[in-house]
């Protein structure tokens, strides 16, 4: 019997771990630095309470039954599973939380037959009970320091406010309103054109599509549009933040008010990050603000605002990878300790130890015996074993440099 993986099950080996530690450990030398802690939430979760936001379709989730025929799913994003420990086990803290990740997630795949993944890992933060314009500005600083810990440099930020596309939309008639969504989503202007709409709001569903840019053009252009007070506030809190970034940040910004999802959480900013290579653009992570997230799965409904992002570790590797940052070999072990003779392993474990001991971050690995002087040189040799250290019973011992 030969056992196989099951179909996008991914198995990581000790190269691919160095790789994707290289990775992980930068970001979270970041999320330390701004005051983040690390959560570590369930894998599996209720379906209801990954579905509870509206952003996570039943459809993506890999199902699973336990024995009180509760509906569990394998989680396919952090945010719904964060939100809920939050207000349940968190209930009592002070905010602002700061709260990094560091995990996989399950997204299941229509096509089996192609072997795609399931399985994928992210990092990303969530910064709760903070709703105002610093919060929005310190999570897209983080974002962007991030990127500049893991040396690239070729992205741009694609910027949307959910709250102003949602209420642009709230002028096109209820039973027509999804459709002119999934239409902006999908920048598909021929659905726009054969909606049965008016000129004028064909024309508006079209200008909507179209506020995407450099954010001078795309502010200007909103504002032309008849604004009510509060959406004049929330294009002039979006002014702010642009204005804040653009002095603070070191990255391209694009200004899109026809980002939205067919699905989402997001009630204020949302955004991409993503890089431009010559191989084609590539989304290295997503995020936004959600204040309505939180009281979905508080006991009275309580909401408290919370705003993240997640970078999608494989997109980074295969950034990462073509630029030759990555480690190229796992690292090798520094010494090999040979206990001479039988009556050495004593003395040979002992004096392991002791190199253990002695430094930080040294790699010593015992010879396993069986083979004779030269076989254990030819090893070191090809393993990049800096030392050898023979030990006779007596615990004296040889040092042998392995150039
Ligand atoms: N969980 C979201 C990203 C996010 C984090 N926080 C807010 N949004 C996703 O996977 O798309």
């Amino acid at each position: 019997m030969v056992y196989q993986p099951p179909a996008g099950a991914r198995d990581l080996l000790p190269l691919d771990v160095a790789q994707k530690c290289w990775i992980e450990n930068r970001l979270q030398q970041v999320f330390h630095r701004w005051g983040y802690h690390r959560i570590i939430t369930s894998t599996l979760e209720r379906i209801d309470t990954l579905m509870a936001g509206g952003a996570i379709q039943r459809s993506t989730v890999i199902q699973l039954q336990n024995a009180e025929d509760e509906e569990l799913g394998l989680r396919p994003e952090l945010t719904a599973s964060i939100a809920r420990t939050a207000v349940t086990r968190m209930a009592g803290v002070t905010y602002p939380q700061r709260l990094y990740y560091n995990t996989n997630v399950f997204q299941r795949t229509c096509d089996y037959r192609r072997n795609q993944p399931q399985e994928f890992y992210q990092a990303g933060v969530e910064l709760l009970g903070s709703g105002g314009l610093l919060a929005d500005v310190e999570v897209l600083l983080l974002l962007a320091d991030c990127l500049q810990a893991l040396s690239i440099n070729n992205w741009y930020l694609i910027l949307g406010e959910a709250g102003i596309t949602q209420s642009l939309l709230q002028v096109f008639p209820a039973n027509l309103r999804n459709q002119v969504r999934n239409a902006i989503a999908h920048l598909d202007r021929v659905a726009i054109d054969n909606l049965p709409l008016t000129e004028e709001l064909r024309s508006r569903a079209t200008t909507i599509l179209d506020l995407r840019g450099n954010s001078v053009d795309v502010l200007q252009k909103v504002s032309s549009l008849d604004l009510d007070a509060p959406q004049q506030e929330a294009v002039n809190n979006l002014k702010s933040l642009v204005e804040l970034l653009e002095n603070q940040g070191n990255f391209l910004l694009i200004l899109d008010l026809s980002l939205i999802q067919t699905f989402d959480y997001y009630t204020g900013i949302s955004f991409e990050v993503v890089s431009d290579t010559e191989a084609g653009a590539r989304v290295l992570g997503r995020g936004g603000r959600y204040d309505q997230l939180l009281g979905q799965y508080h006991p009275q409904g309580d909401n408290i605002p919370g705003i993240g992002f997640a970078l999608f570790i494989e997109d980074l590797y295969q950034i990462l990878s073509c630029y030759q940052q990555l480690p190229q070999k796992t690292p090798p072990s520094n010494w090999l300790v040979v206990a001479e003779n039988n009556q050495a392993y004593d003395a040979a474990f002992a004096y392991a130890q002791k190199l253990r001991n002695s430094t930080h971050l040294v790699r010593v690995e015992m010879d396993l015996g069986g083979r004779d002087a030269e076989a254990i040189r030819q090893y070191a040799r090809d393993r990049s074993i800096a030392q050898i250290a023979w030990v006779k019973a007596d615990g004296s011992t040889t040092i042998e440099s392995n150039n």
